[in-house]
């Protein structure tokens, strides 16, 4: 966190003296000083001599390797930029969950301007929603590899708005083959029929290509939208799209509809579900949190992917926005507070598994966040007299850890498995297929 004007009121110029030397010694161990040409001095009510003075002092920055750490890249709320997963811990990781040849893929798709790449920045790259103005049209089809960046291992396609699927170029069985999801972007805010039509045609090619694509449609920049018009839009646009779908005969066809903007969680929820859908172990995950939080007094818990604050879980219940926010928020406090005060000399990872935070707010609620790996994150909503048995919430929450450790350690063994037995072995002899047999 990082604050840069500093207003000191004073009733005398002595006292304002002492707080000015006081506010200069404070600044001094964060290594930014305050700024002569930038501070003014404004008298209230008072002559020059004394009195009613107000001191308006605006810090700057030093040539300082602090400032540049938390200086302008640092947003009040979110992650430092450059923020990273600390070293490899093979022992703790536990990010192998697909093979390498079968890791999901989520295509981008939608009209030009959509807002498919501001998606993609603002979940993925901890870009600002203001910063997405200034993105420039895709122009051809941009690939991105999550899996070094996020706990769950995917390629993120964007595609730009203009793409030709009956191009001779376009090869539709290698987009639209394997094992994903399609993300279709429509901008709310626009005229959405054009969109709607180019929907229908994209489900039905990548339908006809690979019946076991999942469909997720974004009715995006729902901010600009009231509740009312958001709820009949989403409406308006579920029905056309289901009716197209029945007139071509494909009402097997399944679409989801999410309402999504980048300027608040929404978007974050909706790649949330996206991304759940194409983890295996989601209904194991569920069920270990249902456990969790019914032997624990727990009332909400989710399992975030820590770097971009997408849930890969929840228990059963319900999910609510604020719930989810005042979660995601969580982790953004944990994330700055330990980037301020969580690095010593020698490590330069602020966040790791071992870290724990419990925020106790003024309505009777408490927010408990344990790290379960790295990349992984548990973080529970209770009331506060169910922290009374604190002792309790740790020991159950090790349990978690460690069945959720070994539902991933039968994954690793299983990939194992899979890869010793496509290798040829390297103790049998050669195979040959048309010389002499004896
Ligand atoms: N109000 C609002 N504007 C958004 C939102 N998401 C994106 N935008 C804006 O929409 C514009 C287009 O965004 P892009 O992400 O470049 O759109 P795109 O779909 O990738 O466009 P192409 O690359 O041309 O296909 C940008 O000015 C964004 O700031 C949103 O949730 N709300």
């Amino acid at each position: 966190m990082y604050a840069d004007d500093v207003v000191i009121l004073s009733e005398n110029h002595n006292e304002l003296q002492e707080m000015l030397n006081a506010v200069t010694e404070y600044g001094r161990d964060f290594n930014v000083r305050l700024s002569k040409e930038k501070s003014q001095v404004l008298v209230v009510n008072g002559d020059d001599s004394d009195d009613d003075r107000i001191w308006m002092a605006s810090f700057t920055p030093d040539e300082d390797k602090h400032f540049r750490e938390y200086g302008p890249h640092c947003e009040i709320g979110s992650f430092p930029k450059d923020f990273v997963y600390g070293p490899d811990d093979p022992d703790q990781d536990l990010s192998l969950i697909f093979a390498p040849d079968q890791k999901p893929k989520i295509l981008l798709m939608g009209l030009r301007r959509s807002g498919k790449s501001s998606i993609q920045k603002v979940v993925f790259h901890k870009m600002t929603p203001n910063e997405t103005l200034f993105l420039e049209s895709t122009n051809k089809i941009e690939s991105e590899n999550i899996s070094n960046s996020s706990f769950v291992q995917f390629k993120i396609l964007d595609f730009p708005g203009q793409i030709d699927f009956f191009e001779p170029s376009f090869d539709s069985e290698k987009i639209f083959g394997g094992h994903g999801a399609l993300v279709f972007v429509i901008d709310a805010q626009d005229d959405y029929m054009e969109a709607l039509n180019r929907l229908h045609q994209t489900v039905l090619r990548a339908h006809k290509v690979n019946p076991n694509l999942r469909f997720e449609v974004f009715i995006h920049k729902v901010d600009g939208l009231s509740d009312d018009t958001k709820i009949e839009t989403q409406r308006d646009i579920h029905q056309r799209a289901n009716d197209e779908l029945v007139d071509a005969g494909m009402e097997q066809i399944h679409l989801s509809f999410y309402l999504t903007s980048i300027y608040d969680h929404s978007i974050f929820e909706a790649f949330s579900k996206v991304v759940q859908k194409l983890i295996p172990q989601l209904p194991t995950l569920e069920n270990l949190l249902n456990l969790f939080i019914s032997n624990s007094g727990i009332e909400k818990a989710f399992l975030f992917d820590v770097l971009s604050k997408i849930y890969i879980a929840t228990d059963s219940s319900a999910v609510d926005m604020q719930s989810y926010e005042l979660c995601c928020e969580m982790i953004d406090v944990v994330i700055d507070i330990s980037d301020i005060y969580g690095k010593d000399e020698g490590t330069q990872v602020p966040f790791d598994k071992d870290s724990s935070s419990i925020i106790k707010l003024n309505n009777a609620t408490v927010l408990y966040l344990r790290e379960v790996s790295r990349y992984l994150a548990l973080v529970c909503i209770l009331r506060e007299e169910s922290f009374d048995k604190q002792g309790l919430i740790d020991y159950n929450f090790l349990c978690f850890r460690k069945a959720i450790q070994e539902v991933f350690d039968v994954r690793k063994v299983q990939l194992q498995q899979q890869l010793t037995t496509s290798l040829p072995s390297p103790l049998l002899p050669p195979t040959h297929t048309n010389g002499p047999t004896t």
